[in-house]
Formats: structure tokens, sequence, C-alpha cells
């Protein structure tokens, strides 16, 4: 194995942990990685449902379409799966993975308690841990935009944002 490969899987009692991450991963940063490496951290394999464009309701639509934000989650070293997640039932992937455990972002809106009990209620018995939050200015896909927007932007004043 080269160095800094991603390791092969290694099942502690011949069974291998699987770990749901979700997101919509506009504008990767540190805070992506993190929540990613924290969540593969847990278990043996990561798999990573990346939020459509046509779901990402809750916030400004992503800058980047659905198939690139899903090319460069997949790239990253923590992650052995990406896939698209469902565009009408969010529950349908984690059938199809089967998951030990789904992690949480420090800021996705989904309480713990409720997703778990929206697991239960439809058999599935993953377990649910919030991963927490990365420091820095600029770990916030939103935050970079704005960063962008003040100093590129058209109506930016002059000399500033060099
Ligand atoms: C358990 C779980 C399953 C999800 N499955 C889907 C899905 O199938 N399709 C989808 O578009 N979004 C799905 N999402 C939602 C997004 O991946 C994302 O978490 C949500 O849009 C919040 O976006 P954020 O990245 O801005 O926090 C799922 C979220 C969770 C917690
Ligand atoms: N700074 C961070 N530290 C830890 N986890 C993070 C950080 N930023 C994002 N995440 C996690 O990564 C996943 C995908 O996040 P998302 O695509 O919403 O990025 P974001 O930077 O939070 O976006 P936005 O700024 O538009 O809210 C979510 O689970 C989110 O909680």
């Amino acid at each position: 194995m080269l160095p800094g490969r991603r390791q092969p899987h290694a099942p502690r009692g011949g069974r291998v942990i699987r770990v749901v991450a979700t997101g919509t991963f506009d504008i990767l940063h540190p805070g992506h990685l993190y929540y990613l490496e924290e969540s593969r951290r847990l278990g043996d394999e990561l798999y990573v449902i990346v939020a459509r464009d046509a779901n990402v309701k809750h916030k400004p639509r992503p800058i980047l379409p659905e198939d690139q934000r899903l090319r460069m989650v997949g790239a990253l070293k923590p992650v052995d799966h990406a896939l698209l997640g469902d565009l009408h039932d969010m529950f349908k992937p984690i059938t199809e993975i089967g998951p030990d455990i789904i992690t949480l972002g420090f800021n996705q809106h989904f309480s713990e308690e409720g997703l778990r009990q929206k697991l239960t209620d439809r058999g599935l018995g993953a377990d649910v841990v919030r991963i927490s939050g990365y420091p820095g200015p600029l770990a916030s896909s939103s935050k970079i935009i704005e960063h962008i927007l003040n100093t590129r932007g058209p109506t930016r004043p002059a000399g500033e944002g060099e």
C-alpha cells in the first residue's frame, strides 16, 4: 500500500462497520474534510450521501452542480463511496446502504433524537452521532462565497480585497 493512500477495510470481529455522512458539500473546505475524517474514524467504511440540487431548499441553491459536488467528495481520502441522494425519499439510500452509524454535522438541522426515531419507525437500527465543528473563518461554503463577493465582487470599494 502506498503511503497516504486509504487503508483497506479493517473489520472488527469480522464485521465491517458502515458509516454514512451527508451534506451539500458546495465548495469544499477543511470543515468538510474534518467532518468526513471524524465520520470515517467511527467505522471501517464511509458512505457519503450528497444532497440533490433540487433538495437544497433551506439555503440558497448550491453554486456547483450535484455531479461536480459528487465527484469532488468521492475523491477525498476518508471517503470510500460517494453517491447522490434520492430525489424524494431520504431513507431510500439509507435502506440500501444499511449503515451502523449515521453522522450529523455540527450545523445540520436534524435532531439526533428525531432522526433516531424516524429510523426506528422504518425498522432501521442505525445509531446517530453528532460530529463537532472545525474552527476557522473560512470553514463554511457560505462564508467563502461571501468573502469572494466582498473581495472580488463588482461593488467592492477601489483598492480593497487585493
Ligand atoms: C440521514 C440523511 C439522509 C439524507 N438523504 C438524502 C437524500 O437521499 N437526498 C438528498 O437530496 N438529501 C439527503 N439528505 C440531506 C442532505 O444530504 C443534507 O444533509 C441536507 O440537505 C442538509 O444540508 P447541509 O449540507 O446544508 O447541512 C439526507 C440527510 C440525512 C441526515
Ligand atoms: N466547519 C465545519 N466543521 C465541521 N463540520 C462541518 C463544517 N462545515 C460543514 N460541516 C459539515 O459538512 C457537511 C456538509 O456541510 P455543508 O455542505 O452544509 O457546508 P457548509 O459549509 O456548512 O455550508 P453553508 O455554509 O452553506 O451552511 C455537514 O454535515 C456540515 O455540518
